[in-house]
């Protein structure tokens, strides 16, 4: 049974899926480091929030671990490239937590303009003080929207009613969505020269650490506000404390911090600093959206389903995933079955699209025919995760080739597979049914359905070979399901295709290239 630890606090409704689900989950929520690596060699699956740190260490000692799941976005906190690496799925909970954000952001906005958080403390305090906190009207200010993403945008729209003017900055936002939305489309200078109020929505990269520093600071207007419910460090924390000491900023409002608790706590105590201690996806609908959104995906991983929202996977739009869906499991074969034919050493793989499949997003299709041939020889090691990383490592090189004709059939993928010895080429397309067909093998025209057990007879085209093959294998036990024969020319070389219900054994094999006509036969497995 696999077995789940739960290592952040998430809402017993997605504790509950797991345990629906029949998997063992143990919720412990305070390991030191040294007890998370002691124990997590022991688990299929991860489910951390924004407080675990998934480092290399952990994920080098996490050898049954399948899956990492974060109910939330912000996959900061763990090494997603050493878990890539290992073939571990990382995936998030993308869209429940977007729209408490995305309040939370509007709330510190209005409360950095109006000094909300310091009237309150003020009365709270016993006095009665109405002159320290005059604050700004948003209305008909200009606020610049950094990142429009998912939260980005509801921020954006929501301050639009509020009568701002917004300008936006995100390098996939384009005018014709930035007009539907009512935003102006600006540089990220535009943003910093121009702007009252900046908000920033990106997550924490090596682009956006920082993104904003002394000398961005200085070329803002005077008397900007600023808001963080991001992450930590998108503004830096130092330059941000100067810049607000010398009145340049007056104030900012953060949700998020470099370390969290924050070691360094000069910006906390400023008191033109609006703080909270990231309470984004603090509330009792994102936290029941994202817990069972995870377990959702979590249990599809362990349960070998497709699943969405994986952070190291090629990103697959629902429409996308639909399109790609009769293709998928050509693909493995077609990567499986490669791999048996070229049993040497490779170098070198192309694998050409033709036809209708040729207009779907084909790198996830390479994938999964790479991960067919690195499995023959690297086992149950390599996945779709990592198949690119250790095609990589192994120096093999992948090229896709497209083209919208596909000589009589709707759709064709061809794998052609460079080693020592030569190429070795196999095309397969899908009929009916998303059922998978084999057209072509070693530039032999077939037509076969691919099965678990397949024998392939090299032979010279010439009359008595079938029954020649048909004794050996009935002497020895093999039933025959199917049989295909091609060949290039009359008299000539040719190839058969038998699928059978019985294991191969290498004394088969060896009997059967005893048979005079047959040069060579070797046996698939899939
Ligand atoms: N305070 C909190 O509790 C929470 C914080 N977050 C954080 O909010 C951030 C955004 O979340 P979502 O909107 O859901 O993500 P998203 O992926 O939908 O949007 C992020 C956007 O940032 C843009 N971006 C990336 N680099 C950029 C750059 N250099 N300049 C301009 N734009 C850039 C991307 O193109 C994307 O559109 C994440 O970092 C996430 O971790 C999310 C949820 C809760
Ligand atoms: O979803 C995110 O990215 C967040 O920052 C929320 O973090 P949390 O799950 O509240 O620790």
């Amino acid at each position: 049974m696999a077995k789940i630890l739960i290592s952040d606090p998430i809402t017993p409704a997605g504790v509950e899926l797991f345990k629906e689900a029949g998997f063992a989950v143990e919720v412990k929520t305070d390991h030191t480091k040294e007890e998370l690596l002691a124990k997590i060699k022991d688990y299929d699956a991860l489910i951390v929030r924004s407080q675990t740190k998934v480092t290399a260490e952990i994920i080098a000692a996490a050898d049954n671990l399948k899956v990492i799941g974060r109910a939330g976005v912000g996959v900061d906190n763990v090494d997603v490239e050493a878990a890539t690496k290992k073939g571990i799925i990382v995936l998030n909970a993308p869209d429940g937590n977007t729209l408490s954000t995305a309040e939370l952001s509007v709330a510190m906005l209005l409360a950095v303009a109006r000094n909300v958080p310091q009237g309150h403390a003020s009365l709270k305090s016993g006095a009665w003080d109405r002159k320290s906190f005059t604050g700004v009207e948003i209305n008909g200010k200009t606020l610049g929207v950094v990142g429009m993403g998912r939260i980005g945008t509801e921020v954006a729209k929501r301050m639009l009613a509020m009568g701002m003017t917004v300008l936006a900055h995100d390098p996939f936002l384009t005018e014709e969505r930035a007009a539907a939305l009512g935003v102006k489309l600006a540089s990220l200078e535009e943003i910093i020269t121009e702007s009252d109020f900046i908000t920033v929505h990106t997550p924490l990269t090596a682009e956006t650490k920082g993104l904003f520093g002394a000398a961005e600071f200085a070329r803002m207007k005077q008397g900007v506000r600023l808001v963080n419910c991001a992450r930590g460090g998108i503004y830096d924390e130092a330059a941000l404390a100067a810049a607000i000491r010398s009145g340049q900023v007056a104030g900012a409002a953060l949700d998020v911090f470099t370390s969290e608790p924050p070691a360094d706590r000069t910006l906390i105590e400023l008191p033109q600093v609006v703080v909270t201690p990231h309470l984004g996806a603090s509330t009792r609908e994102a936290q029941e959206n994202v817990a069972v959104d995870v377990a959702h995906e979590v249990i599809k991983v362990l349960k070998g389903e497709s699943f969405k929202n994986a952070v190291n996977l090629p990103p697959l739009r629902p429409e996308v995933r639909k399109a790609l869906q009769p293709f998928t499991n050509l693909a493995e074969v077609l990567g499986k079955i490669a791999a048996q034919l070229a049993t040497e050493r490779i170098g070198k793989i192309e694998v050409s699209y033709w036809g209708e499949v040729s207009k779907v997003e084909t790198s996830y299709l390479s994938l999964l025919i790479l991960k067919g041939i690195l499995q023959a020889s690297l086992g149950d090691e390599v996945n779709q995760v990592n198949a690119k990383f250790l095609a990589k490592e192994r120096g093999l090189k992948v090229t896709e080739f497209k083209a919208e004709e596909s000589a009589g059939y709707s759709s064709l993928i061809k794998v052609a597979v460079a080693g020592d010895h030569g190429t070795h080429t196999l095309t397969g397309t899908v009929i009916e049914h998303e059922e998978a067909r084999i057209v072509e093998i070693e530039g032999y025209r077939v037509d076969t359905v691919p099965s678990e057990q397949m024998i392939l007879i090299d032979h010279t085209d010439q009359p008595g070979v079938i029954g020649e093959v048909g004794t050996v294998l009935g002497q020895a036990g093999v039933n025959i399901a199917a049989m295909q024969v091609g060949r290039k020319q009359q008299g000539g070389k040719a190839l058969m295709v038998l699928n059978v219900d019985t294991a191969e054994a290498p004394e088969l094999l060896a009997k059967l290239e005893k048979a005079k006509s047959v040069q060579k036969a070797r046996a698939i497995i899939l």
